[in-house]
């Protein structure tokens, strides 16, 4: 029986999922994952690999792709809230460059699925944040591309406070520009 709502974003294939939630005197219950709502819901992939991370306040991840190895990916929020974001990088998309962010919370339970090919980071908004999601493809290290988070070719309107300090990685400081990608 359906337990999901799935709404379609304006960059074709990437979806937003939120899960019925099956509240009671406890406390609440969901099914983060079903793969026949999902394969209902035309997402018929399966995940090999589940990561989760945790970040701190102003910890920006990404934005993240494997080259030869790419996964779709389904991230969610188990605690705190971040802004999303994907990037169209498949090869003669109508939607090649362009971004997609939306609001991941533990208080929203949204989900969201990125097809492979798509780059993929976030930024917590949060005092922290733990972050699950379900990979298609296992990790390959030798195989990670990358987009710097500020490209101004891609544009990503981060809704970064003015108060809050950014905390990137060395290896994010370094990623070069969507023009820098060959096609
Ligand atoms: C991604 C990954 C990492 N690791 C190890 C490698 C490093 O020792 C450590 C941290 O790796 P990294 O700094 O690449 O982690 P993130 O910056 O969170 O990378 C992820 O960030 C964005 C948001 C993504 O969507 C990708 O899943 C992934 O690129 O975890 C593993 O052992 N397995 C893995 O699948």
């Amino acid at each position: 029986m359906g337990q999901i709502k799935v709404t379609d974003c304006e960059i074709e294939g990437l979806k937003v999922i939120e899960p019925t939630v099956h509240g009671d005197e406890r406390g609440y219950f969901m099914e983060t994952y079903n793969y026949n709502d999902f394969k209902e819901a035309g997402i018929d992939v399966q995940f090999v690999q589940d990561n989760q991370s945790s970040s701190k306040k102003g910890v920006l991840r990404g934005l993240h792709f494997q080259i030869n190895y790419p996964q779709d990916k389904l991230v969610r929020v188990v605690s705190g809230e971040v802004f999303d974001v994907a990037v169209d990088l498949r090869k003669g998309s109508k939607t090649y460059g362009k971004w997609f962010g939306v609001l991941l919370s533990a208080e929203n339970k949204k989900q969201f699925f990125i097809p492979k090919n798509f780059a993929h980071g976030f930024v917590v908004l949060s005092d922290s944040a733990e972050f699950a999601y379900k990979c298609t493809d296992f990790y390959h290290p030798n195989d990670e591309g990358g987009l710097a988070w500020n490209d101004p070719d891609i544009g990503v309107e981060w809704p970064i406070p003015e108060d809050m300090e950014l905390i990137i990685s060395e290896k994010d400081q370094k990623w070069g520009g969507i023009k820098d990608l060959t096609k």
